[in-house]
């Protein structure tokens, strides 16, 4: 069996008075996964990435990178491995910088961040064009255009890139599609599953969206209340049904 880039094991959040939020959990995440994440309001699916990207503290267990024990290292030292696009599209983004110089620094990620605008030579804006044609939204035509007077979806389609561009060890994305009308957020998912698939991505994705988390992915994953209910991949998942998914919401 192929070692995972991940391990949580016997991972436990805890807020305020003692109130478990992850409750134990075991999952490793193989190289190559492309795991839809699925669960009720509340169910701990920011709070599982929150734990894995060290934006919030582990009460109990470890977590592994490629068998290191990385438990109690800073989110920002994480950010070296993992790419993470949020719901929000003003998230991912510097507002006042251009498309162009956005992606310039999203490949300085987990490098010390100062930019050069000579660094944006003409091969450069060459090579974003070429990256941003494939996102479907006409981003490459946007490249000088401060990413704070977007669409949505293109600042979406860009924050995705920007997560990427540096090919991430992990990548999670957080209900990236779920702020975007249908047909932006079909493009995205469309382009979402392409570079994932095509660059051999390990990705998590939280979605609501029960079609979407069958259609994409190898392996699909239930939480609720703090806990994986449900764990499954290739023929297992292809098996499933949105009707069969639900009676998992109905615990
Ligand atoms: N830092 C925190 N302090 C206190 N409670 C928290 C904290 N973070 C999360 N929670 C609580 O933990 C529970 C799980 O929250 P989480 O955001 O992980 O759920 P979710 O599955 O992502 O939900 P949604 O689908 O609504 O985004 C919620 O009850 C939430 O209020």
């Amino acid at each position: 069996m192929t070692k995972p880039v991940i391990s949580l094991q016997n991972v436990v959040v805890t807020v305020g008075q003692g109130t478990q939020i992850l409750k134990g959990i075991n999952f490793d995440i193989s190289p190559g996964d492309f795991i839809t994440v699925l669960g009720t309001n509340g169910a701990g699916k920011s709070t599982l990435f929150n734990a894995i990207a060290g934006d919030l503290a582990v009460s109990e267990g470890k977590i592994l990178h490629n068998d290191k024990d990385i438990t109690h290292h800073s989110a920002v030292e994480r950010t070296k491995m993992i790419g993470r696009v949020f719901q929000d599209p003003k998230m991912g983004t510097a507002p006042r910088m251009s498309v162009a110089e956005n992606l310039l620094l999203s490949e300085k990620r987990g490098q010390r961040r100062t930019l050069r605008p000579r660094g944006l030579s003409n091969a450069k804006l060459a090579e974003y064009r070429k990256i941003t044609a494939t996102m479907g939204n006409n981003l490459e035509d946007r490249l000088q255009t401060p990413t704070g007077s977007l669409s949505g979806g293109q600042r979406q389609a860009l924050s995705f890139l920007m997560a990427t561009r540096v090919k991430p060890e992990l990548l999670l994305l957080d209900e990236h599609t779920a702020a975007l009308d249908p047909k932006t957020s079909e493009q995205l998912m469309h382009a979402t599953n392409e570079q994932v698939t095509g660059n051999h991505l390990t990705a998590l994705m939280i979605t609501h969206n029960l079609s979407d988390a069958l259609k994409y992915g190898n392996r699909l994953i239930v939480l609720n209340a703090g806990e994986i209910i449900l764990d499954v991949r290739d023929e297992e998942k292809k098996n499933l049904s949105e009707d069969k998914l639900l009676k998992y919401f109905a615990i």
